[in-house]
């Protein structure tokens, strides 16, 4: 055994995970990308960057998660979206994993999950992948090397993709399997080699925990104004409508890409680096971002490159429309060193509107804000999700539903306490179609996008004039400058306008639909800032 730094009473032969070959204990970055390379996982791109392809595994599907139905969870759980697993298929997933990794090398990350001190997770992660161990360090936040004397893991992840499930025994729906188990304090991930179920579980079970401490948790980015932590803003969105590169804003702090607690003190981030979509990724529109893809350590996944040269395709969808590189984020230049913020200003809800019918940018009361929280309208974009090919317009609650393991309403009162209690500003904020529906229509124009979002996020927004939108409600700036007007009327962007009423009509109609499972649970104002 190859004893790294570690804790020694905390060794996996300590937890009971015996006959393992090797084991690497908290390898830091040369060594890790140093043993991915000699096991051919991948090969030394331009800059040190460590590129790898995951053939088949390359995304995540809602099929393959579960959540133990153990007792002390069983009430507060929301089944829909994380399956229940039965505690005695669970136990058999367990050892029939302990039994196949008996004499694999694996690779140990002691982390911590949260930049608070006071409501961090430490989690240790154990990966068959030198890769996923890499990325697990950029993702999560990195004790100190003395630190990890005295570690002790709380919660235990245990990634083993050569491992296959078996419905039949293991109580899940395919041979890949993603499973909590709260009684246990352990994650086992099986059959998939999708780096971004290593940091998605972790955020699932933070998700639960920390509402239970009266701390929002919320499928968000985070960044504030420079030298003002209290000017904060979050920007919630599904996968691959924004996050990442909206909140990477030269002219503000980086709090966090993905992952954030909203805590009685302010905002925090769950990680310690990013996950950024790299499809199409441009040096000008993107400059910081796409300059990581050749850096030392960033893991570029499921991209497509040139043999010879390691030059990188960009457009080249090719293995899958997800690709990826993960970044610690100090390869940001003007990121948090502290993770932390304090309480939101604004805050952004990003969706993806695939029909091309939401304006660019809409001011929400905090009733609409809420009500737009809890349907979370959006498209799930390609790539990420198996089987997603193009945008598919959803209702993605709390913008995040796969990682929500609690009822919508938690995180939704949760997040009107403090919208209402602190004055939040709210925004919805459309990056997806204009000028008609996918297929039809085009992208959002990133440089719209960003110049809306520093006028809401600097004011200057406020001062504009805003028009009520007869099928939404909400309000409309009507022009802003550096910003096309005609963009911030969506039906004039629309060939045939007659065409955009009833595309808005049928969008309307979805929102009343999906919205009628939340009106047992709402209170009288956001039942009265409803849709349709
Ligand atoms: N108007 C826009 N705003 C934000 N992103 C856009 C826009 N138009 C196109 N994009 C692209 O959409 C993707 C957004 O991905 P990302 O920021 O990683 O999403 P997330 O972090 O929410 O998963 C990027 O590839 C970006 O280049
Ligand atoms: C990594 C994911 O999401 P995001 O793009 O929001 O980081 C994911 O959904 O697998």
């Amino acid at each position: 055994m190859n004893f790294g730094r570690v804790n020694p009473a905390q060794t996996l032969d300590a937890q009971g995970i015996t006959g393992l070959g090797e084991v690497h204990y908290n390898l830091i970055e040369p060594a890790l990308v140093e043993a991915a390379v000699t096991r051919g996982e991948g090969r030394l791109g331009r800059g040190g960057a460590f590129l790898c392809s995951t053939g088949a595994f390359t995304g995540r599907s809602p099929k393959d998660k579960f959540v133990v139905r153990t007792p002390s969870v069983e009430d507060t759980i929301w089944w829909e979206n994380n399956a229940p697993m039965d505690p005695a298929a669970f136990d058999r997933l367990h050892a029939d994993m302990l039994e196949h990794m008996k004499g694999r090398t694996y690779f140990v990350q002691d982390l911590f999950a949260g930049a608070d001190p006071e409501l961090r997770l430490d989690v240790r992660m154990v990966t068959e992948l030198a890769w996923h161990g890499l990325f697990i360090r950029h993702m999560l936040r990195r004790p100190e090397r003395t630190e990890l004397d005295s570690f002790v893991p709380e919660w235990t992840v245990i990634n083993c993709p050569s491992f296959k499930a078996d419905p039949a025994r293991h109580g899940c729906r395919t041979d890949t399997v993603i499973t909590l188990n709260f009684d246990k304090k352990l994650i086992l991930i099986a059959n998939t080699e999708y780096a971004g179920e290593n940091k998605k579980s972790v955020f699932t079970l933070l998700n639960y925990i920390l509402p239970g401490k009266g701390v929002m948790a919320m499928h968000c980015s985070a960044n504030h104004a420079i030298g003002n932590t209290d000017d904060a803003a979050v920007f919630f969105g599904l996968s691959g409508t924004g996050k990442t590169t909206l909140s990477a804003d030269p002219s503000r702090t980086l709090i966090g890409d993905d992952e954030h607690g909203w805590s009685d003190k302010g905002t925090f981030n769950f990680e310690g680096g990013c996950y950024a979509k790299t499809i199409n990724l441009s040096p000008e529109a993107e400059p910081e971002i796409y300059a990581t893809t050749s850096k030392f350590a960033t893991v570029v996944e499921n991209m497509v490159y040139n043999e010879e040269t390691l030059e990188l395709d960009f457009d080249d969808d090719s293995l899958t429309a997800n690709t990826r590189c993960a970044y610690p984020l100090e390869y940001i230049s003007n990121a948090s060193a502290t993770g932390m913020g304090g309480h939101p200003k604004n805050v952004i809800m990003l969706t993806c509107d695939a029909f091309g019918v939401l304006p660019p940018i809409a001011r929400l009361t905090p009733a609409q804000a809420m009500y737009h929280f809890l349907s979370g309208f959006t498209s799930k974009v390609a790539g990420t999700e198996r089987g997603v090919t193009e945008p598919q317009p959803t209702f993605s609650t709390c913008f995040g539903a796969p990682f929500m393991p609690r009822r919508p309403e938690v995180y939704g009162k949760l997040l009107q306490e403090k919208i209402t209690s602190l004055g939040a500003t709210c925004w919805l904020v459309n990056t997806g179609w204009t000028g008609g529906a996918y297929g039809t229509g085009k992208r959002m124009p990133i440089k719209a996008t960003r110049a809306l979002l520093t006028a809401a996020l600097d004011g200057s927004l406020a001062n504009v004039t805003f028009r009520k939108d007869p099928n939404f409600g909400f309000e409309v700036p009507t022009e802003l400058h550096g910003v096309d007007s005609s963009l911030l009327d969506p039906r004039s962007t629309w060939a045939d306008p007659a065409a955009y009423d009833a595309q808005a009509k049928k969008l309307v109609e979805m929102f009343a639909n999906n919205f009628a499972q939340y009106v047992p649970y709402i209170d009288a104002d956001v039942k009265a800032a409803a849709i349709g």
